[in-house]
């Protein structure tokens, strides 16, 4: 709003149109004095603008006017949001096949005359306004359904919202949000365009309603009486010409504000993606392998995923899995890049790409077999039992809504907390992972943060529900060592605090190091190898954890091997 009213334009057309609304809500009018011995009066004590051809106040039929545009503009708008969003929302839903046909419908309308439309539907309907901008606006109610359409789609590409999902938010839910921030411009230029101009150009023309005063019949009246009186004119198109300039000058700048760039941060770079690797004998989550407790909280068995190709063939991303995660731990899920580390954990979320499937094997949580819930039941789990926290946090955030209503719309879904106790709790969950300023953070938008105070955010989202399971796909990847080492230290402290097993994938050993009890090493989509971190990784005895080691002693752009599979059967 502030920044709104940094554009003197704004500032001047909001304080008109406020000025109008308040004039036409509350100036009482007198319209039924009309004086057949004083039309077309100059302007004295009683009438300040003078009389009409009907000897009618001209200040009474202005300020009536412009309370029965405001309204028919508003009835206009209505019904052309609630036309419009309700029949795409019916046909994303229900309807997918009929999208050609409902496309070629809303082309059809689009390419209607309004003002036809009206005029011809005045000829069977009489010249009442309501019914003509009802129907006026169930003819522009197609550049809503476009618009929705529009959010819909890109809604469902977009990064942040599988992260979203996870925490369990649907995509409804999501494009639900976005719906009324995309259609507001619109409907104030549609209001503006459309209804007010339609609606005067029918009153000049004669063929509007006769029975109430508006801007058209006033100004349809000054121009019958142009030659006795021309100053009347001046008056009524002022009024009406100021109101629309106002209305699509404020528009365009209420449109620049909500869809207008916003500045994005550069992507930080890793400039050092090396964590130290603790000495033997400090202290580190392996050393507690041994007292943690044993129990198997997640147990991924002979897992295969596969994407379907073009050609009819399947290409095995991962092959014959095998690795469990016990209660309490934190387990390593390692590898170069290509390995199938994030697939693995995807198939975990049943958040597989298109195409994707699990083709073999089974994923057991807690005694679930996962790969026979459907959606909904996933849903069920995700954000209290299982959370996730995805790479890219920053391209994961949804750079619409402010990080407090991310952190708290989740609450309220899954806790059925109110506004207020969801706001409470989302800042004490911003406390929780070591955000110093939470009040801040919690009204900033994503572009507004760094990229390390993003991770922290998505830990706190994902901490919410007190998950059994934290899924952690390469945390840090693009922050710096410092921030990296910060991160790392409170997410340690949390799981240990909540007692939650924790699965890290990385490709970066010393992460892994500092990090996990145990690991297993994923190679061409295979595991090589699964046991406590130490002798795994720091005896070097595995040559592939020969390797990775290697990866991390040299230059970080260096280190991403690519282990890709992809054979296809
Ligand atoms: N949509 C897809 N269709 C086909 N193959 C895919 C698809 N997504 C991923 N893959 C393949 O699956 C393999 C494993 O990918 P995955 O993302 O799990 O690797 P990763 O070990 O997480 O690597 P990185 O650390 O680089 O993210 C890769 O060979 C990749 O090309």
């Amino acid at each position: 709003m502030r920044s709104l009213l940094d554009n003197p334009g704004a500032a001047v057309s909001l304080s008109f149109v406020i000025l109008l609304v308040v004039v036409a809500g509350l100036m009482p009018v007198n319209l039924d004095t009309a004086h057949t011995t004083a039309v077309l009066e100059s302007p004295d004590s009683h009438s300040l603008l003078g009389t009409d051809g009907s000897g009618r106040d001209l200040v009474s039929r202005l300020v009536m006017g412009s309370r029965l545009s405001l309204e028919a503009a508003a009835v206009v708008a209505a019904t052309a949001a609630v036309t419009g969003v309700t029949a795409r929302l019916l046909v994303g839903q229900y309807g997918k096949r009929f999208e050609p046909d409902t496309s070629w419908v809303t082309n059809a309308f689009m390419a209607l005359s309004g003002l036809g439309v009206v005029l011809a539907a005045r000829t069977v309907l009489g010249p009442s306004l309501w019914s003509t901008m009802t129907i006026l606006g169930v003819i522009v109610a197609p550049v809503f359904h476009r618009v929705v359409h529009g959010v819909d789609s890109s809604v469902r590409h977009e990064f942040h919202v599988d992260a979203a999902g996870v925490a369990g938010l649907s995509d409804r839910r999501i494009v639900a949000r976005r719906i009324p921030r995309v259609v507001r411009g619109p409907a104030i230029i549609c209001v503006v365009g459309g209804a007010m101009a339609v609606q005067a150009v029918l009153d000049v023309l004669g063929r509007g309603s006769r029975s109430v005063p508006t801007w058209g019949g006033t100004l349809g009246d000054a121009f019958t009486n142009i030659n006795t009186r021309p100053i009347t004119i001046l008056w009524s198109s002022l009024t009406a010409a100021s109101a629309c300039a106002a209305l699509t000058l404020l528009s365009n700048a209420l449109r620049d504000e909500l869809h207008g760039e916003r500045p994005m941060p550069e992507p930080s770079c890793a400039t050092d993606t090396t964590v130290a690797v603790p000495a033997a004998g400090e202290d580190t989550f392996a050393d507690r392998d041994s007292e943690g407790p044993s129990d198997t909280l997640l147990d991924v068995r002979h897992l295969s995923i596969g994407y379907d190709q073009p050609d009819g063939m399947l290409k095995v991303v991962v092959d014959d899995v095998t690795f469990a995660v016990r209660r309490g731990e934190v387990h390593g899920l390692i590898g170069g890049s290509g390995s199938g580390k994030t697939q693995t954990a995807f198939s975990i979320l049943g958040l597989l790409q298109r195409g994707g499937r699990v083709v073999g094997g089974s994923i057991t949580f807690d005694g679930t077999e996962l790969t026979r819930l459907n959606e909904h039941e996933l849903r069920h789990l995700h954000g209290t039992r299982i959370a996730y926290v995805p790479q890219g946090p920053m391209s994961k955030l949804n750079p619409w809504v402010t990080i407090g209503s991310q952190l708290g719309d989740p609450l309220r879904v899954r806790l059925g907390l109110s506004r207020l106790a969801a706001r409470q709790h989302a800042l004490d969950l911003l406390v929780l992972v070591g955000i110093a300023d939470p009040e801040r953070a919690y009204r900033s938008y994503p572009f507004q943060i760094s990229a390390g105070m993003a991770q922290r955010v998505f830990i706190a989202a994902a901490l919410a529900g007190e998950p059994d399971l934290l899924i952690v796909d390469e945390p840090t990847t693009a922050l710096d060592a410092a921030v990296q080492a910060e991160v790392f230290d409170r997410l340690r402290d949390l799981q240990r605090d909540l007692g939650m097993a924790v699965l890290l994938v990385t490709r970066d050993l010393s992460v892994a190091v500092s990090v996990c009890d145990r690991v297993s090493v994923l190679r061409h989509g295979r595991i090589d190898e699964t046991g406590p971190v130490r002798p795994l990784v720091l005896q070097t005895s595995h040559p592939y954890a020969t390797s990775l080691c290697d990866e991390v002693l040299a230059e970080p752009q260096a280190t991403q091997q690519d282990d890709s599979v992809g054979r296809t059967t």
